[in-house]
């Protein structure tokens, strides 16, 4: 049942004068950037894989050998043939060798009664197919006294059980974390061939952001943009090539977008995209010669986000309202990398969550409203806390957030228990 009850405030106050028909829906904006960013960037390099955590890879990675290389133990105890147990136990074994791992012992080979003191990780004796625990045998001197009758095979790692040679580990688009890199170690790549990264550049607009450590004049605020997606943009798949901080200067603007769509794959701005005769932004662009692929998204916050290419760089505009950068940042910029790097789609982060409370919302917008984990219904289902509404400026409560739930467009509330998608914010 939706609630009856008032609610105060609708948020930032961006929702009274937009007509929303004409702009495209989010998923029409990510089909745009799926469909029109092209190939993506050519170029690659290699690294030692311990130094690609985060990169994409470029190549198709089989395994050179057999994972493992050899029978091996699993337990610290005694490598017998199952064989030597023959009628009813208990039966007693002559110690004959012992292996550690890394080594090959004597290398003896196990006749009938016989066994090898064996440890965890070490080569299999010849004749030897099960291992017991050292713990459930009773050594004297050296021979030990067995008393039940092991599976044939326990506490043994087969040679190529994880691996076979050849077997394909990875394929290319994958992007490397520790998962990734213990298959391609165990594989026996030592050297990878991954994608190189993406030239970015971040420009910050606005006449009254200064920069941290300066005392504010009167009409002045922080910029909080710039650390913002500067830790955003810290990302193994990024070179980040340049970070400028400019006033709403249109000829100004124009030179360094010129110079920066020279130097860069991709110019992430902030502000300067909507309607005021200050924002300059996408009139410079436009000067320049950029296409526009959207300019607006169905969308709040974040409803002015823009994306187009200028020459060989793509640019993507984010508006100038922290939170609304960081949610089309998360949204759109994240879709943008993994298309360019060729990696998966990132939308299945995406999971569903179930509301705590009810809800007011905008009816023509999908809003994404900064959203707190804090666990789980009596049906298992995850839920969340949310602030009244969302403040496209207001940053505080950032912190305790864990991702954005998405109120759909259409509906002017939501009660307590509905089932709403939830993107988690990014770690890189
Ligand atoms: N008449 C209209 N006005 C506005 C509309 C509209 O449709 N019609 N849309 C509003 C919405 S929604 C948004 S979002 C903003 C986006 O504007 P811009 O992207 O052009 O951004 P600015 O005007 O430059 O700045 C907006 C806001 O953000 C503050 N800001 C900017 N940069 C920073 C920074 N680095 N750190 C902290 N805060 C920053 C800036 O001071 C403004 O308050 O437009 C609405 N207006
Ligand atoms: O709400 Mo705007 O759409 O402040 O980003």
């Amino acid at each position: 049942m939706i609630p009856t009850q008032k609610f105060e405030s609708l948020g930032c106050g961006c929702d009274t004068s937009e007509d929303p028909n004409g702009l495209p829906s989010i998923d029409t904006a990510l089909e745009r950037i799926a469909s029109l960013c092209g190939r993506p960037i050519a170029g690659t390099e290699t690294l030692p894989l311990g130094q690609a955590h985060g990169r994409v890879l470029a190549e198709a990675i089989h395994a050179q050998g057999a994972t493992p290389p050899f029978d091996a133990s699993a337990m610290d105890g005694y490598a017998l043939s199952s064989k030597s147990l023959t009628g009813q136990g208990p039966w007693h074994l002559n110690i004959v060798d012992e292996v550690t791992a890394g080594s090959l012992g004597e290398g003896k080979s196990l006749s009938p009664g016989e066994a090898s003191r064996i440890f965890t990780g070490a080569p299999l004796p010849h004749g030897a197919d099960t291992v017991v625990m050292q713990e459930r045998i009773e050594r004297q001197g050296d021979r030990f006294r067995l008393d039940f009758r092991p599976l044939v095979g326990e506490n043994v790692r087969k040679r190529g059980e994880d691996m076979s040679p050849g077997d394909i580990i990875l394929s290319p688009g994958k992007r490397l974390g520790p998962r990734e890199i213990a298959a391609l170690a165990a594989a026996g790549a030592d050297e990878v061939i991954v994608r190189r990264k993406l030239r970015v550049a971040l420009i910050v607009t606005g006449n009254e952001i200064r920069e941290p450590g300066t005392t504010l004049a009167a009409a002045e605020i922080r910029d909080v943009n710039t650390p913002m997606l500067q830790s955003a943009l810290t990302d193994a798949r990024i070179s980040l090539i340049a970070c400028h901080r400019t006033g709403d200067d249109p000829d100004k603007l124009r030179r360094l977008l010129d110079e920066m769509a020279d130097a860069s794959d991709l110019i992430v701005t902030t502000g300067g995209i909507s309607v005021g005769d200050k924002d300059h932004v996408k009139p410079a662009m436009l000067e320049l010669g950029a296409d526009l692929w959207f300019s607006g998204v169905a969308i709040k916050p974040g409803k002015p986000v823009t994306l187009g290419k200028l020459r060989q760089s793509i640019w993507l505009g984010l508006p100038g309202n922290p939170v609304s950068a960081l949610t089309t940042w998360t949204l759109f910029g994240q879709a943008l990398l993994a298309h360019l790097c060729t990696e998966e789609t990132p939308n299945h982060r995406k999971r569903h969550v179930v509301t705590s409370a009810s809800l007011r919302c905008h009816a023509s917008r999908c809003e994404l409203r900064p959203a707190r984990l804090v666990g789980f219904d009596g049906a298992g289902r995850e839920l969340v806390t949310f602030d009244s509404a969302t403040h496209s400026a207001r940053v505080a409560g950032l912190p305790q957030a864990d991702g954005f739930i998405f109120i759909p467009s259409g509906q002017d509330a939501l009660p307590a228990g509905a089932v709403v998608e939830f993107l988690p914010f990014c770690e890189n």
